[in-house]
């Protein structure tokens, strides 16, 4: 990945401890770039930055900053961390994020609001946070979101993270239109189902759960994180210097998944199969 701009510069990944944030993490530091990592468990971004050392045969290139994405000073602290150690930013991945299954209506106003305030003011929050940074040094910067399809699509069992996720969509494209005088874009990942400890604990628990999941999906896997880690790695970098307010969907093709006659096949082909 030498040579793709990644080097020197340095991101911010929220939930960066794993899963997901910890792949893009990782695929940030072996392009060379240097790594905060923010959540709530110290321990599990303090492997996270053992790993990016590891990769990279020396300590320093990546940064533990323990914080709860749904306290703004805390968030202010991170970012003031995160530059006192390498002096600027480039950018922020807002990956954290909580999520259970429940019927909309049984959902508590403390259940709502654990995960509102993670997903969304967290990531309203960070990006805040991170973009008065980058106007301060005038060097403009890129700001990607992991969302989810059921934010257009919506999805029963999971009303607060499909409305959250929502919202962050909402926000990317307000805010690429307010921010791109600055030189700051932002854009999403929708990842589909991926193989994860968290989602598959609270989505998945059961293999009967797991098996209904993959049946949704035409490409009939799970993603491996390192895929998802590739495509935000595309839209935080140069190569989509052109492109903001936008959203990637990288989800074997489950959203566009829906179909009456079975995959790849007319009622016609059918009768012969
Ligand atoms: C099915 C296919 C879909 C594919 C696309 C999937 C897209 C999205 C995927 C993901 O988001 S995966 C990420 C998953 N990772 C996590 O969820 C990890 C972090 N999770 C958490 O921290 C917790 O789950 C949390 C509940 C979100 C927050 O934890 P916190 O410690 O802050 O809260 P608690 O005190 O535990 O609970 C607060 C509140 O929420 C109620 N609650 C918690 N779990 C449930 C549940 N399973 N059912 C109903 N209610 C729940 C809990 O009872 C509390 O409310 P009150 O009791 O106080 O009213
Ligand atoms: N896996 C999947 O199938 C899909 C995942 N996604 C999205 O991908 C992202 C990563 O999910 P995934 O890797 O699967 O799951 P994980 O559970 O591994 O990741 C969630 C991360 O968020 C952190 N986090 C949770 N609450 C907070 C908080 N209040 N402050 C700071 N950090 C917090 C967690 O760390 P800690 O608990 O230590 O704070 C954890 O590292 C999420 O945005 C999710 O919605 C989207 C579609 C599909």
């Amino acid at each position: 990945m030498n040579g793709s701009g990644f080097a020197g510069r340095t991101y911010v990944v929220t939930g960066g401890g794993s899963g997901i944030g910890r792949a893009i993490a990782l695929a940030l530091g072996a392009a060379d770039a240097r790594v905060v990592v923010a959540g709530r468990t110290p321990q599990k971004l303090e492997e996270t930055v053992a790993l990016i050392d590891q990769e990279a045969g020396h300590a320093g290139r990546a940064l533990a900053v323990p914080t709860d994405v749904r306290d703004p000073a805390a968030v202010d602290a991170l970012v003031t961390a995160a530059t006192d150690r390498f002096g600027r930013l480039d950018g922020l991945v807002n990956n954290a994020a909580g999520n259970f299954v429940a019927p909309g209506i049984d959902i508590s106003p403390n259940g709502w609001r654990a995960v509102v305030d993670i997903v969304l003011n967290g990531s309203y929050y960070c990006t805040r946070a991170v973009a008065r940074q980058l106007r301060e040094q005038g060097t403009g910067g890129s700001v990607l979101s992991v969302i989810a399809t059921y934010a257009w699509h919506g999805h029963p069992g999971t009303v607060h993270s499909a409305a959250a996720k929502a919202g962050v969509l909402a926000m990317t494209r307000t805010l690429a239109v307010e921010l791109a005088p600055l030189g700051i874009r932002l854009n999403c990942v929708a990842p589909g189902p991926t193989e994860t400890a968290g989602a598959g604990a609270a989505l998945w628990a059961t293999d009967e759960a797991r098996a209904e999941v993959l049946a949704t999906v035409p490409a009939a896997r799970f993603a491996d994180p390192a895929e998802i880690a590739d495509a935000s790695l595309f839209l935080l970098g140069d190569r989509a210097s052109y492109l903001t307010g936008e959203c990637l969907t990288v989800d074997g093709g489950q959203w566009l998944g829906k179909q009456v006659y079975g995959r790849g096949a007319t009622p016609a082909a059918r009768g012969r199969g």
